[in-house]
């Protein structure tokens, strides 16, 4: 393909290097191939980056197993004669990375089939046009796409080597009995829910007054009473300042110097940082900003022509289907002749809790910032899901919906509840369409479902 030495042969330009072979990366690559490009992935992992292997697909099988979990706890009362079975991690784990395994062979297939050369390899960048890989090897481009993603980021406190971040947990093969969780983003969220319905004694340690502060308030202290109720213990206000080591697990030491109790486990869910660091992108001129995001413009174009970046690795939210969609209407422009841009507003996101929270458009309190009091008209549902209802259980389901002007204009959606996650996508559709909260009530209701009350709400 090319020389150590540097000297390039002639297969060893491409029309595009695609550098990192996640969720964004392959997108970007199987897009240009089908539009007739010559392509080349860089990737020195596996194929699928974050969300295939250590994030959103064994994160979601571990959340299907936790509502499964939780479903088995209220059987006996619903009638089923079932004793209390817990979750044998190992063997679940054996089905969770068979499933992963099949995601692998398919893009590998996928990847064959679309001529794409793959190559297993660390990149950074000699300049605009030039890629080296770890081994020496060099790739020419007319195009490069960045799409190296991120990692987690530990807090920067004595000890913080002895927790553990989302790439460990999903090398765990057992249940630890008692697990501190730092952090109120997503994955703290999300772990914190699962780990708990799977039988582990959890703890959230927060620093602020509330869980998901980019969600809405209303629904986010009704997930946080969800949470106490099902056992986990929140601390807010609580200010991390050390780790030390207690036999095999870890004390937490707080801001006034306490010494907590003894954990099995500790989990940092404390953000992550953008893979720009070993790219060596100063050789080429591309612009950081100050928390090492690649800077892109809204056509997902850096500072340098011809070089591109999406996904994780720049400050654009950081979801899968962004740094899909990014990539593919990129592609379409570079290769296709087409016109597309991302539209940033009203991405529609779910955080897997337990029960799941889903919003679309502008919280309630974006929206009065943004509009004014008077402008902004707010409707709610509060109810029990029938299946809890039947089993007795206390978990209510809180919708909401954010409108604007005479017009009822509707400019957030926000569910909190059981089939959040799957009601969710066909309602940010229609919010994405503008619809009033008349189109809304115009609509027959399917009956009985949760999904409903976003049609009757009065
Ligand atoms: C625990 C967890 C759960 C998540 N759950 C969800 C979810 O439910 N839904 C959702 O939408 N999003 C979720 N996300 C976010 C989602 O995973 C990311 O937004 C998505 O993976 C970003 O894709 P990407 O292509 O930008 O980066 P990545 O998927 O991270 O891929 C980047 C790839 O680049 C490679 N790479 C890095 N540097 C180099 C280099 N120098 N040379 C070559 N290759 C390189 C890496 O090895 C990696 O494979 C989750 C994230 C985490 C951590
Ligand atoms: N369901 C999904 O779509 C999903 C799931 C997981 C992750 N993600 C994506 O990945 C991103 C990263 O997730 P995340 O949860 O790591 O980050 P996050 O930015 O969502 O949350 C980080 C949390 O850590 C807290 N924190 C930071 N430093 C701290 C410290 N020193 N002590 C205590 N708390 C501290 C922050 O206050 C915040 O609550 C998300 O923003 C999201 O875009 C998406």
């Amino acid at each position: 393909m090319s020389t150590p030495s540097g000297k390039p042969d002639a297969k060893a330009h491409f029309d595009l290097v695609v550098i990192g072979g996640g969720s964004g990366g392959l997108a970007g690559a199987f897009r240009a191939a089908e539009h007739g490009a010559r392509v080349a992935l860089l990737e020195p992992h596996l194929l699928g980056g974050t969300c295939v292997n250590v994030g959103c697909v064994p994160k979601k099988a571990m959340w299907l197993a936790a509502e499964a979990a939780t479903r088995l706890q209220f059987a006996p009362t619903l009638g089923f004669p079932v004793a209390p079975a817990p979750l044998d991690w190992a063997e679940f784990i054996v089905h969770r990375e068979r499933y992963i395994a099949n995601i692998h062979a398919s893009y590998r297939r996928r990847l064959d089939a679309a001529g794409i050369a793959v190559l297993p390899a660390w990149a950074r960048l000699l300049d605009a046009r030039t890629v080296e890989c770890e081994n020496g090897v060099r790739l020419h481009a007319d195009r490069i796409l960045i799409a190296t993603g991120g990692r987690p980021l530990r807090p920067a406190i004595a000890g913080a080597e002895l927790g553990g971040v989302s790439d460990d947990f999903f090398q765990w093969r057992a249940a630890p009995a008692r697990v501190a969780v730092v952090g109120a983003g997503y994955i703290a969220v999300e772990l914190a829910g699962l780990l708990q319905a799977l039988g582990s004694q959890v703890e959230l340690f927060v620093r602020g007054d509330r869980l998901l502060k980019e969600f809405d308030h209303e629904l986010t202290t009704q997930l946080a009473e969800d949470y106490r109720q099902s056992g986990v213990r929140l601390h807010f206000g609580h200010h991390l300042t050390a780790v030390e080591a207690a036999g095999e697990g870890v004390r937490l030491r707080d801001g006034d110097g306490a010494l907590g109790e003894r954990f099995d486990a500790l989990l940092f869910a404390t953000g992550r940082q953008p893979n720009s660091d070993r790219l060596n992108l100063d050789a080429a001129g591309v612009a950081v900003d100050a928390a090492g995001h690649i800077v892109v413009d809204e056509r997902h174009a850096t500072s340098v022509e011809d070089l591109y970046a999406v996904g994780d690795c720049t400050a654009n939210a950081a979801l899968t289907p962004v740094a899909i969609a990014a990539a593919r209407r990129l592609m379409d422009r570079l290769y296709g002749g087409r016109e597309a841009v991302l539209d940033q507003r009203d991405i529609p996101t779910v955080v897997f809790s337990h029960p799941p929270i889903g919003q679309v458009g502008l919280t309630e309190a974006q929206a009065r910032a943004l509009h004014g009091d008077a402008l902004v008209h707010v409707y709610r549902a509060g109810f029990r899901p029938m299946l809890y209802a039947l089993a007795d259980m206390p978990q209510r389901s809180v919708f909401k919906l954010v409108c604007l002007g005479d017009e009822r204009r509707v400019i957030g959606i926000h569910l909190m509840g059981e089939a959040a996650d799957e009601i969710l996508q066909g309602f940010a559709v229609a919010l994405k369409r503008g619809i009033t909260l008349d189109d809304l009530r115009d609509t027959v209701a399917i009956h009985p479902t949760s999904a409903e009350e976003v049609v009757l709400m009065r």
